[in-house]
């Protein structure tokens, strides 16, 4: 007769990291998926797999035979159908890697004041900025890019390459500027490039009133390591987008803070 401990595999410290690393994946997949078209192409694969599965099991060969073609070509299929979900988590292991743009370290070594001052006098022009285009309710989107990935802006954007002021920031989204359309993108501590035409979400849980502005500044957050400001123009509420969620009207005090974090 087996012992107990035999029908068990010994349990290590790298057992378990294993598992809890695994864990951790598979709810950073969920996390980037949830919502979208692409979980219930998920779904649609995990179904195969499992009948692939028990078809086997069952020994029955034609059926084996079909799904195990599409089983066989699963992880093509998958990088090419989650394209941009190989991509968010390719970026969001990256980010996490770079210590480098890790703000908690610079603040560790040089002082957690002086990094609030420097950032409340870069935020300060973007707020004045939002307030006034809440006020004469002009729509809005402006995106903070970490890397201004020349390839994904550039095609889509006219180039401005400007210091941030709150009065070029009215000027761009005026409803008489042949630059209004579209997003402004602001990286590297300047406007970048106005006028962009971003990837829109594919969500499909978002609110009713939600258009095209506020489905480009989800899209870009969902496809980029970047965080996006969304101004109504018709309601003059100001929508904050981050890791393809959106957090609706929020204060300009709440807008201080999460831009204090992440620009
Ligand atoms: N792909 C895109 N990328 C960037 N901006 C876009 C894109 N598509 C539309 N826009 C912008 O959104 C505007 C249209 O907004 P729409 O009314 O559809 O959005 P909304 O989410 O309902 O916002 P609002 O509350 O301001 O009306 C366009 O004039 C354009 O400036």
């Amino acid at each position: 007769m087996q012992s107990i401990q035999s029908l068990f595999p010994k349990i290590g410290f790298f057992s378990i990291l294993d598992v809890l690393l695994v864990a951790l994946i598979i709810y950073q997949l969920y996390n980037l998926i949830r919502g979208t078209i692409a979980a219930n192409i998920f779904i649609g694969f995990a179904v195969i797999f499992a009948l692939n599965f028990v078809v086997k099991a069952l020994d029955m060969k034609l059926l084996t035979i079909i799904l195990g073609k599409f089983v066989d070509v699963g992880i093509i299929a998958i990088i090419v159908v989650f394209q941009q979900e190989v991509r968010r988590f390719l970026l969001l292991v990256g980010k996490n890697a770079s210590l480098q743009r890790n703000k908690a370290w610079w603040q560790y070594f040089f002082g957690k004041s002086e990094v609030e001052k420097n950032n409340y006098a870069r935020i300060k022009p973007i707020i004045d900025a939002c307030k006034s285009l809440k006020q004469t309710r002009t729509g809005a989107l402006i995106v903070f890019a970490k890397y201004y990935d020349e390839q994904f802006y550039q095609n889509s954007c006219e180039v401005v390459e400007a210091k941030i002021s709150k009065r070029l920031l009215e000027s761009i989204f005026q409803k008489t500027s042949p630059l209004h359309d579209g997003a402004v993108v602001i990286s590297e501590n300047k406007i970048k490039s106005a006028s962009c035409i971003l990837p829109l979400t594919e969500k499909t849980d978002l609110p009713a009133q939600f258009g095209l502005r506020h489905r480009a500044g989800i899209g870009v957050t969902e496809a980029n390591e970047a965080t996006a400001i969304i101004v109504s123009e018709e309601t003059g509420e100001i929508s904050y987008a981050k890791q393809g969620r959106i957090k609706m009207n929020i204060s300009f005090a709440e807008l201080e803070k999460v831009l204090n974090k992440d620009f």
